[in-house]
């Protein structure tokens, strides 16, 4: 797959088959889609090509700071890696962009730029200055400068928007389980290790302090996960607390993982955090040493669940 950023970038002249949208968490739903874009360019000796748009119209256009994504930008690219895509074009959603008129962006930027023979696209797709325009608008414009829209159905566009709204749902109710299955794969989050308190390593639980690297990456519920990460290769499970360490009076939110089987320093390290079992909610215990019983139940708990599912 190959990376162009911005639009510009995109040179290549061979027609192509186009979808466009942000395919955040690049789900089963997701996967389904592009499988069809990639399935049809190699059958028309086409190119498929993903048109995404980053940062997300959303961040740009009503600077809405709260918005919590599945996947960062990189996480995704490794994700569309799998899927068979020609061309990933990730273009800026600027202001100046969200302003031309709906046939500048379809003449101009999907047919004369991005080479545009076949647009597969959701059927209440809505483009061009104030969104005006619409599939129908689409189909006409592709009788003028010659591409097909194949229209992606209602059920199938449904099955997408009930897995997106599942997962996100699922994590902030801490149902890893249940947005790993929509998902298809484990639901993760990538960042590097800080410092934290120091108090994990005078309890014999050290914790690797993640600091996730976009803060538009959504956190799932506070509480306690079983988790797993690659460390030089080597695969690692852990118990992963997110959370604000009420029993030793900690306000910030952290996500702090003690891995099993592992000595290891680790500050300053990137990590990529898989999230595979909730374990149980943070709890406010009265004295530390009630909190270190509850996680050597958590350590229990994770190597009898590693052992029946690792
Ligand atoms: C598996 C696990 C479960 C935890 N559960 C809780 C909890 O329920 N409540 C809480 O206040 N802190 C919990 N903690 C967080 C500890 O309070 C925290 O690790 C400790 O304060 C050390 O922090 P430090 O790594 O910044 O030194 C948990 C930590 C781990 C590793
Ligand atoms: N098994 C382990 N799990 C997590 N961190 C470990 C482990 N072994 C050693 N470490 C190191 O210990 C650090 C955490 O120790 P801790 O006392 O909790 O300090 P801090 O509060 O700074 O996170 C980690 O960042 C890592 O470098």
């Amino acid at each position: 797959m190959q990376e162009h950023r911005p639009a510009s970038a995109y040179t290549n002249e061979t027609p192509s088959v186009l979808t466009i949208g942000t395919f955040d968490g690049v789900h089963i739903g997701h996967r389904a889609i592009l499988n069809r874009l990639v399935t049809s360019a190699q059958k028309e000796g086409l190119q498929s090509v993903l048109l995404t748009f980053f940062p997300h119209p959303r961040m740009v256009l009503q600077k809405d700071t709260n918005i919590q994504m599945l996947n960062t930008l990189s996480e995704k690219k490794a994700l569309l890696e799998q899927t068979g895509l020609d061309h990933l074009v990730i273009h800026p959603f600027t202001k100046q962009f969200s302003r031309m008129t709906a046939v500048e962006y379809v003449r101009d930027f999907l047919v004369n730029k991005l080479k545009a023979k076949k647009i597969i696209i959701g059927y209440d797709h809505r483009f061009g200055r104030n969104r005006t325009a619409n599939i129908v608008d689409l189909k006409e414009m592709g009788i003028t400068y010659g591409f097909e829209v194949e229209e992606i159905s209602v059920q199938e566009l449904d099955d997408v928007a009930v897995s997106s709204t599942k997962i996100r749902k699922a994590l902030w109710e801490g149902d890893v389980t249940t947005a790993n299955n929509y998902l298809g794969y484990p639901y993760m989050i990538t960042g590097t290790v800080v410092k934290g308190k120091g108090i994990g390593k005078t309890w014999h639980y050290p914790t690797a302090n993640l600091q996730p690297s976009q803060e538009y990456k959504l956190i799932p519920k506070n509480g306690v996960y079983v988790t797993k990460a690659l460390m030089k290769g080597e695969k690692k499970y852990g118990i992963t607390s997110i959370g604000t360490n009420p029993t030793v009076g900690g306000k910030k939110r952290t996500i702090e993982t003690f891995f099993l089987d592992t000595e290891a320093n680790l500050y300053g390290e990137g990590l990529q955090l898989e999230f595979l079992k909730f374990i149980r909610n943070e709890a406010t215990f009265e004295t530390v040493e009630k909190l270190k019983d509850a996680i050597k139940e958590d350590e229990t708990f994770a190597r009898k669940y590693i052992a029946e599912n690792g």
